[in-house]
Order: structure tokens, then sequence, then C-alpha cells
């Protein structure tokens, strides 16, 4: 699902620009401050109409300008061409067109451009709370079930409404049954989802891992949300009393989490931050090739924001071979171009883009 030609203006220090990326790997080097992480920043807002860096899209937006705007000509996995394109104002606003028209849910971005991206904060991944991981594994989930979607977002209205229930106080059992009965309907689908992408995930996982960072007793496991031994029924009702008092579902897919232990303990107490990391980008890349071995009518896209940093040579060489062999469309950010320069094979489409102060240039 390559970036055939990108336009960015008004977003950050960028000064307008239209690029024309490399399907596979291109290289974006430059000083501090220089505008990198901008650039993959404002592909991210193609793909999830959000930024990585803040939770508003205001301080993104150029200092006087009352938007920013990133188009895109995608080539399909079918080999069509397809535009894509989003403006975001300052009041949260925003419009987003695919082919020329106009498109009220994100969701539609997110399916037609799958991104992962990989920064520095993506350590949270293994040391944040249970979200992220949620997170991460419903992107794989909703990337190759498409039944996906509207089963979560029928379990995140009949949670929103038993948890305003509960807040009520004093209220009758009777009257969550009809939203309890919707979400043990779409947190058992749910969890059925999550599930069986984990299990065909993991061989994947596993054989990246090995490519990155030997680690037999690394383990991988899925809670889902509430005890093995009872039905999310029956855990709504004996819990019925508890979540009263507490005025919100203790348990559910709501609470669900991937774990990751090395010789039975929390990945993040052993491993070093050097290896949190090569086992994030481990979980990452697997997705990217699990979704590319199930023939996912769209391929993900990676952004790496400052690959070099925290890895050894012998650990970036391996993560770019990986990055390569899985044949999507890379961008990645450094310092020094000399670090990624010599990491990939002769025949693979390369293109270097170099940023100063806000102007991009491409220079291979
Ligand atoms: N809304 C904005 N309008 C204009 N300039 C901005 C805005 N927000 C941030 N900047 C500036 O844009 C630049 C953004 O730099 P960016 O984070 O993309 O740099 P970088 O090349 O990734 O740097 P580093 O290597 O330090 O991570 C900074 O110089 C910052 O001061």
């Amino acid at each position: 699902m390559p970036l055939k030609r990108l336009t960015v203006t008004a977003v950050r220090n960028l000064h307008p620009v239209t690029l024309h990326p490399s399907p596979r790997i291109n290289i974006i080097s430059g000083a501090n401050g220089s505008g990198k992480t901008s650039l993959l920043e404002a592909i991210h807002i193609l793909g999830l109409a959000r930024s990585f860096r803040s939770t508003r899209l205001q301080p993104v937006i150029q200092h006087g300008q009352d938007a920013c705007t990133v188009f895109a000509e995608l080539v399909l996995s079918n080999g069509l061409a397809c535009s894509i394109g989003i403006t975001r104002g300052k009041q949260a606003d925003y419009q987003i067109r695919i082919d020329g028209q106009t498109v009220r849910s994100t969701a539609q971005l997110a399916e037609t451009l799958p991104l992962q991206l990989i920064n520095p904060d993506s350590f949270r991944l293994l040391e944040g709370a249970p979200k992220q991981r949620r997170q991460y594994l419903d992107w794989g989930v909703f990337h190759v079930e498409h039944q996906f979607l509207p089963v979560w977002q029928r379990l995140q209205k009949s949670l929103k409404q038993r948890n305003s229930l509960l807040r009520r106080g004093r209220i009758q059992r009777s009257m969550l049954v009809p939203w309890e009965t919707e979400l043990v309907s779409a947190g058992e689908r749910i969890d059925d989802f999550r599930r069986s992408y984990l299990l065909r995930l993991k061989p994947v996982f596993e054989e990246i891992l090995a490519r990155l960072l030997p680690l037999d007793d690394l383990t991988l496991s899925y809670y889902r949300g509430w005890d093995k031994e009872r039905g999310l029924a029956q855990v709504l009702d004996d819990q019925f009393e508890r979540d009263s008092q507490l005025g919100y579902t203790q348990s559910g897919p709501q609470r669900a989490d991937l774990r990751l232990r090395v010789k039975g303990m929390n990945a993040v107490d052993i491993l070093s931050r050097g290896q949190q990391k090569l086992v994030v980008c481990a979980l990452k890349i697997a997705q990217g090739y699990l979704l590319r071995q199930l023939g996912a009518s769209q391929e993900s896209v990676f952004l790496v924001d400052d690959l070099p940093s925290e890895l050894d040579e012998r650990h970036r060489r391996a993560l770019c071979s990986l990055l390569e062999d899985l044949q999507c469309q890379v961008f990645i950010s450094c310092v020094d171009d000399q670090q990624m320069q010599d990491c990939w094979k002769n025949d693979t489409p390369l293109s270097m883009f170099h940023v100063e102060h806000g102007r991009i240039v491409q220079t291979e």
C-alpha cells in the first residue's frame, strides 16, 4: 500500500512539500529540530487523523496557519490508484476525502492506510498500561477481521450504558439486563477475534524475534479480561454488587491484556531498554508480516522514528533486514544518514531525503 505521492502543508515547521517516496525504503535525515519527525507525524495524521506526539492537533498546525493538510496518492494491492487527504483545523474539525469523496469516519482512513509506528515511545507497549497492548492487538484484529469494528462499537456502547446505570446507584438488577446481554454477546465475540488473531500472530512473532534477539524463554500470552472458569454473563452477575459500589464494570474484554514474560517474570523487569525496544519492534513487524501472509487488501506502512538510537550496529542491521524482507513501504528518520546507508541490499528501492529547517530535499 505504498504512498506514491505525498503532499504536506502547514504541519509544524515543514515548508509545503510534495514528495515521491520509494515504495520500499525511505530514509529521512537531518539535524535535531529540523522536521524529520514532523514528516512522519504528517503521514500518521493521514492514516489516523491524529498525531503520535500530542493528544490535540492544534500544536501540529503551523504557527500562524488555521489548518494543516496532508494528501497522498496510494497504490492499492490490486494495482489501482487511490487518493486520500485530510485537513485538520484548529477547532478539532477535520475533513477527510478518499478518492474525492468526503468520508465521515476515521476508521476508513485507517483501513486504507494501515500504519505501524516504531518510535522512542514504543517502549510503553511493554511497560505501559494494558490499554496500549489492547490497542496493539486490536490494530491487528481490525485489519484482518472486518466484523471487528461493528462488534467493538456495540461493546463500547453497551459498556458505557451499563457503567452509567451503575453510577446512578441503587438500581434494579433487571435494568442492566438488556445492556448486559449486548455486552456479553459483543464481548465474547471480541474475545474470539482476539484469541484467534493471537494464535496466528504468535509463531510469526517468535520467528521475527529469533532473527532479532534470541530470547527462548520469552512468552507471550493473552488475558481475556475475566477469569477462565466462568462465562462473561456469570462474571457480570457475580460481580454486580461490587460493580455497583465501584460504579463501573470491573471485568470484561475492556480489561484484556497481553502478557510478556521472561522466566515467568514480567519482561520489563528483566530486559534491558535495548532488548525491550527490539521486542517491541518484533511485535510490530510481526503484525506487518501477518497482514501480508493473510493476504489483507492493504499492506502496512512503517514509520520508524529515530531508529539508530539505543540499538547497536548488529541489531540495527537485523532490524533493517526484517523491514526490507517485509517488502512494504518504510519511512525511517535518523540524524546521521551514514548509519543507515549501507544496511540495504543493492536492489532494494531506496530514497533518501534530507531535512533542513523544515525544508525537505530528496538527495537520492
Ligand atoms: N506548530 C508549529 N509551527 C511551526 N514550527 C513548529 C511547530 N511545532 C513545532 N515546531 C518546530 O518544528 C520543529 C519540529 O521538529 P521535529 O520534532 O520534526 O524535529 P526532528 O528533526 O525530528 O528532531 P529530533 O532529531 O530532535 O527529534 C522544531 O524545530 C519545532 O520547534
